[in-house]
C-alpha cells in the first residue's frame, strides 16, 4: 500500500488508563466482572497491540478507550503532552471493526465518505478525500463498485479507508482481519505495517494473533483470563520496516515464546471457568 493519505497531525495525546474495572450487570443470574484493576499507557504516534485468552475484555476496554462504555470504577484520561502536560479533551478517533459493516446499497466511494457526509463536509471535498483513501489501501479503481462486488479483503481495506477518511489522531483497531483467510490475513497484516508506519498515528490493536501484534506493535499488553488484568507490558524493539521476514528475526521468537508462554496459561484457565460456566 502507497503511504496514508493525510498523515495525521502529530498525535500528542497519551490514553491512560488507571485502575479500571468494569462489571456488567445481569437482571438474572451473576454479574460479570469483565475487567479489574486495570491500568496502562496508549503512547501518542505508537502502535500498542492488546493479547488475550477470548473473553478476557479486550473489546471492553477497547469502547471505554473510545467513549462507549462507561468503567464501573478507575479513570481514563487523556494527556496532552507539552511543556506541561496538561488534561486534554478525548483525541479524534476511529475504528475499524472485524465485521465489515459496509451499507450494501452504496458504492465503496460513498461507503468510505459516509463518515465525513455525516460531518457536513462538502461533497467535492469528501469525495476526494475518500479517493485518496481508497487509494491508500490500494483501491483506486473500484470506487464505483458496489460491496457485494469486492473479495473479503478488499471490503476489509474498505473499513480501513473508512477510517483513514477521518484523519483520526487514534485508529482502533478491533480485530480487524479475524473474518478472513489466512493468506489474505497475513497480505494485509503486512500491509497494515507499513500504513501505521508511514502515517505515524496513534494506533490500539485488539488481536488474538501473536504474530499479528509482533508485527505490528510497538508495544504489546497481554492480558488474564477473564476478568481481565494486564498481565505484562511488552515492548517490542524489532526493526522497522515490518513484514514478514521479521518472523525469521531471532528476536521474533523470543517475543513470541514470551507471549505464548504468558498466554498459554491464561488460555488454560479461561477454558477452566467456561467449563465450570458451562
Ligand atoms: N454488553 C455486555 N453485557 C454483559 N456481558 C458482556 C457484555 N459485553 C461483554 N460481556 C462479557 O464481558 C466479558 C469480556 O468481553 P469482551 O468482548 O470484552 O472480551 P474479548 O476479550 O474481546 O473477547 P473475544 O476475544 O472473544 O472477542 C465476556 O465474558 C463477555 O461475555
Amino acid at each position: 500500500m502507497p503511504p496514508a493519505p493525510a498523515a495525521a497531525a502529530p498525535a500528542a495525546t497519551v490514553i491512560a488508563v488507571e485502575d479500571i474495572g468494569l462489571t456488567f450487570p445481569s437482571k438474572s443470574g451473576e454479574a460479570t466482572v469483565a475487567l479489574f484493576d486495570v491500568s496502562c499507557r496508549f503512547a501518542p504516534g505508537k502502535v500498542t497491540a492488546i493479547i488475550g485468552p477470548s473473553g478476557c475484555g479486550k473489546s471492553t476496554l477497547l469502547q471505554i478507550v473510545r467513549g462507549f462504555l462507561t468503567p464501573t470504577r478507575g479513570k481514563l484520561r487523556f494527556v496532552r503532552l507539552g511543556a506541561e502536560d496538561t488534561a486534554g479533551a478525548p483525541p479524534h478517533m476511529a475504528t475499524v471493526w472485524q465485521a465489515f459493516n459496509l451499507f450494501p446499497w452504496r458504492t465503496i466511494i460513498d461507503n468510505v465518505a459516509f463518515g465525513l457526509e455525516v460531518a457536513g463536509v462538502a461533497k467535492a471535498e469528501r469525495l476526494a478525500r475518500a479517493k485518496k483513501a481508497l487509494a491508500a489501501v490500494d483501491l483506486s479503481g473500484f470506487e464505483q463498485k458496489y460491496p457485494r462486488q469486492l473479495s473479503g479483503g478488499m471490503r476489509q481495506r474498505v473499513g480501513i479507508a473508512r477510517a483513514l477518511v477521518m484523519e483520526p489522531e487514534v485508529l482502533l483497531l478491533d480485530e480487524p482481519f479475524g473474518a478472513l483467510d489466512a493468506q489474505t490475513r497475513l497480505v494485509l497484516q503486512e500491509q497494515l505495517a507499513t500504513l501505521v508506519e508511514t502515517s505515524g498515528t496513534t494506533a490500539i490493536l485488539v488481536t488474538h494473533s501473536i504474530e499479528e501484534a509482533i508485527l505490528l506493535a510497538d508495544t504489546i499488553l497481554v492480558m488474564t483470563a477473564r476478568p481481565g488484568r494486564i498481565a505484562a507490558e511488552i515492548v517490542n524493539d524489532l526493526p522497522h520496516p515490518r513484514s514478514m521476514a521479521t518472523t525469521h528475526d531471532p528476536g521474533f521468537s523470543v517475543l513470541f515464546d514470551r507471549i505464548y508462554g504468558l498466554l498459554r496459561q491464561e488460555v488454560i484457565r479461561a477454558m477452566a471457568t467456561e467449563g465450570g460456566d458451562a
